[in-house]
C-alpha cells in the first residue's frame, strides 16, 4: 500500500466485509466512509440485502446513486452497525469528528447503533486528542454570546484555543446539513475529552461538539503495514 487514499481503501474494505444480510447499517461520511458506501454498494449488487442510514445529504445521496436502499432513523430508528471515518482518534477509541461538518448527524446515527465502527488511516490515530481543530457546532442565534462562553467553559476546562467561524472554500459561512454554524476550536490538546464534551454540551446555543467519546466499539487502522483492528473493552 502506498498512500492515504490507498489505506482508506483497505480499512473501507475491511468494514464492508463486517457487514451481514438483513443489517441496519448506519453510512458515515468524510473520504473515508465514502469508499465503504462503494463497497458496501458493490456487495449489495452481489445480493446482500441491508438498509442504509446516511449521516449526511452527501453521503444520502451517494447511497442513492450506488443503490443502497435507504431510510431515515424515524422509519429505522434501531441500527446494527455504523462504520465512519475520524479526524483523530486514541487506542482507547475516542475520537475527532466533524472536519466535513457532519458531526451532529454522526454521532445521533452513531448512539443509534449497537456497534460502531472507525475506519481510517494510520495517520489519525494520536496519543491525545486535540491538534486537529474541535469542531463544534452552534446554533445561528447569539453566535458572539456563544463562542464566548465556549471560551470560558475552555477556562474552566484548564484549556484555552482560537475559535473560528468555518466558511467555505469560497468565503461563504459554512452552514451543516441541520441549518447550523461550526466553530473551530484550536485547542492543541484535550487530556480530557469526556469532562470537556459534557461542559461544551452545557453552553446555551451548542449544538453537539466533534468530541465522540465512548461511542465507538471497534476499530479498522489501515497502516504502511497492514491493518490494525481492535475493540474497546
Ligand atoms: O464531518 C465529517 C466526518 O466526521 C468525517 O468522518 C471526518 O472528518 C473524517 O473524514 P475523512 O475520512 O475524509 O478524513
Amino acid at each position: 500500500m502506498s498512500n492515504a487514499i490507498d489505506l482508506k481503501q483497505a480499512a473501507a474494505a475491511r468494514a464492508a466485509e463486517l457487514v451481514e444480510d438483513g443489517m441496519n447499517v448506519g453510512l458515515g461520511s468524510g473520504s473515508t466512509a465514502y469508499k465503504f458506501v462503494s463497497l458496501l454498494a458493490e456487495r449489495v449488487r452481489n445480493g446482500l440485502k441491508i438498509v442504509g442510514v446516511p449521516t449526511s445529504e452527501i453521503t444520502r445521496q451517494l447511497a442513492i446513486k450506488e443503490g443502497i436502499t435507504v431510510s431515515t432513523l424515524d422509519e429505522t430508528p434501531s441500527l446494527d452497525m455504523t462504520v465512519d471515518g475520524a479526524d483523530e482518534m486514541t487506542r482507547s477509541l475516542h475520537l475527532i469528528k466533524g472536519g466535513g461538518g457532519c458531526l451532529l448527524w454522526e454521532k445521533i446515527v452513531a448512539v443509534a447503533s449497537s456497534r460502531n465502527v472507525v475506519i481510517a488511516d494510520g495517520s489519525k490515530l494520536v496519543e491525545t486528542l486535540g491538534r486537529f481543530p474541535l469542531p463544534i457546532e452552534v446554533n445561528k442565534f447569539g453566535l458572539e454570546a456563544t463562542r464566548r462562553a465556549i471560551i470560558n467553559t475552555f477556562t474552566k476546562c484548564g484549556l484555552n484555543g482560537e475559535i473560528t467561524v468555518r466558511q467555505t472554500e469560497d468565503g461563504q459561512v459554512f452552514v451543516t446539513d441541520g441549518g447550523h454554524l461550526i466553530l473551530d476550536a484550536a485547542l492543541n490538546s484535550i487530556p480530557d475529552p469526556e469532562k470537556l464534551s459534557v461542559q461544551l454540551n452545557l453552553v446555551p446555543g451548542v449544538v453537539e461538539n466533534g468530541l465522540f467519546v465512548g461511542i465507538s466499539t471497534d476499530a479498522i487502522i489501515a497502516t504502511e503495514t497492514g491493518l490494525v483492528e481492535w475493540s474497546r473493552v
